[in-house]
């Protein structure tokens, strides 16, 4: 997949909503990625995280609200690995991941707010597939996010 979020802006003005007011960083091998949004929702513990990126998911995006929380990662290298392997397109949480050198190896989108050394808990708590919001602009599954260097910006449709 090849595309710059600009141009999709650009051409897509009336339809895109655009993800302001962080400041995100791209962890992953893949710098530009999107695809069907998948969402979780938790806080300080990735069970959903960890069991949705082990299905399939070609063609998809996984988009977790963690509360902006920077106290534990949701996502590391054996996590990422796995959702390679199931064919994710991407992975975009609002929150923290860790093992950032190995997550620049791997052919996969991981954009974070940020990175922290402790892995999250695990109390299999969160929601899966529910309407999330961060940054001015509400996920809704079945809906589209593309996302490179430049930020995130959602669609109703694929648009490409
Ligand atoms: O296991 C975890 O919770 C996160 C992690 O470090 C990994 O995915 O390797």
């Amino acid at each position: 997949m090849s595309f710059v979020t600009c141009d999709l802006c650009d051409d897509n003005a009336d339809i895109v909503s655009v993800v302001t007011g962080h400041h995100w960083f791209s962890y992953g091998g893949r710098k530009a990625f999107g695809g069907e949004i998948v969402t979780v929702k938790c806080f300080e513990d990735n069970s959903r995280v960890k069991a949705h990126l082990g299905t399939d998911g070609k063609g998809k995006v996984l988009v977790v609200d963690g509360g902006a929380s920077l106290r534990n990662a949701l996502i590391g290298d054996m996590i990422a690995e796995n959702a390679v392997k199931n064919g994710w397109e991407g992975v975009i949480i609002y929150g923290a991941c860790r093992d950032v050198d190995e997550l620049a190896k791997l052919d996969i989108g991981v954009m974070t707010l940020g990175c922290v050394p402790i892995k999250s808990v695990r109390r299999d708590e969160g929601q899966l597939n529910i309407d999330i919001t961060f940054g001015g602009v509400t996920f809704r599954p079945g809906e589209y996010v593309y996302a490179d260097n430049n930020g995130i910006i959602t669609a109703p449709k694929a648009l490409l």
